[in-house]
């Protein structure tokens, strides 16, 4: 039995679809429902809320998992990534009132001592680290566009996909900082214990995606 862990929401039609194409079976996935542990033929899936799937792999819950590097990296465990899907694309990016946007015209400099309102804390403590600028956080759990046009903070640091969400309120990218994707990861002793189980599946899933 291998145990793949899955993201709740908006990134499973495009797991199931991964899967689907490497030839695993779905049936049952497709109709999960609110039921979260499937068994299909040799398979188990586990459908875990996104943020939680990078600690399924590490703890050894899951023996594989497909999860956006977004969300690995704010995890701050340590997996081994074997495949980057190219699926579910988007990109991390700092952004702000549309003035804001136009003053600092993709120098990040002006944003030291600012407050920066993201989900994604210590991605972007990392980030804003690298850039040498210091600025204070507000975690917020999502809809963190709210947080600039109610004071609460100057700008957000958030994914963007078709940057409809930003427009609808009134922000515009400041500066891009990563791409995002799918990724497929495995824990580092399942990588070391179980490859032999491991490589057929991870092997189908890299054809499939490259045919697709
Ligand atoms: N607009 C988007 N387009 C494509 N992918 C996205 C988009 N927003 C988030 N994602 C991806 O979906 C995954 C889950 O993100 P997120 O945690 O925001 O999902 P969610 O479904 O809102 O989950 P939850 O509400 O349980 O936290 C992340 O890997 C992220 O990269
Ligand atoms: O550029 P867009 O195509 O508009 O997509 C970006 C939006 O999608 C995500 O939100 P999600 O729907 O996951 O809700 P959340 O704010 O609760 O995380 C993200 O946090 C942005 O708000």
């Amino acid at each position: 039995m291998l145990t793949f862990a899955l993201p709740t929401g908006r990134s499973l039609d495009s797991c199931v679809d991964i899967l689907a194409r490497a030839g695993l079976p779905t049936a049952k996935l497709k109709e999960a429902g609110r039921n979260l542990v499937i068994e299909e033929a040799s398979f188990r899936y586990l459908l875990s809320k996104p943020s939680d799937v990078p600690a399924m792999v590490h703890y050894g819950a899951a023996d594989l998992a497909l999860a956006g590097n977004d969300v690995i990296e704010e995890a701050g465990i340590a997996l081994t990534e074997l495949l980057d899907t190219g699926r579910g694309r988007c990109v991390m990016a700092v952004a702000g009132p549309g003035e804001m946007a136009e003053k600092f015209g993709g120098h990040v400099s002006g944003l030291m001592g600012l407050k920066v309102a993201t989900k994604y804390t210590r991605l972007a403590e990392k980030t804003f680290a690298e850039w040498g600028v210091q600025i204070k956080l507000l975690k917020l759990n999502g809809s963190v566009e709210l947080a600039p046009a109610l004071g609460l903070a100057d700008c957000i640091f958030d994914v963007v996909q078709t940057g409809s969400t930003l427009k609808a309120n009134g922000l515009r990218v400041i500066k891009e900082t990563m791409p995002v994707s799918l990724r497929l990861v495995a824990g580092i002793s399942s990588v070391q214990l179980r490859w032999n189980s491991l490589f057929g599946v991870v092997d189908a899933i890299e054809e499939a995606v490259r045919a697709a």
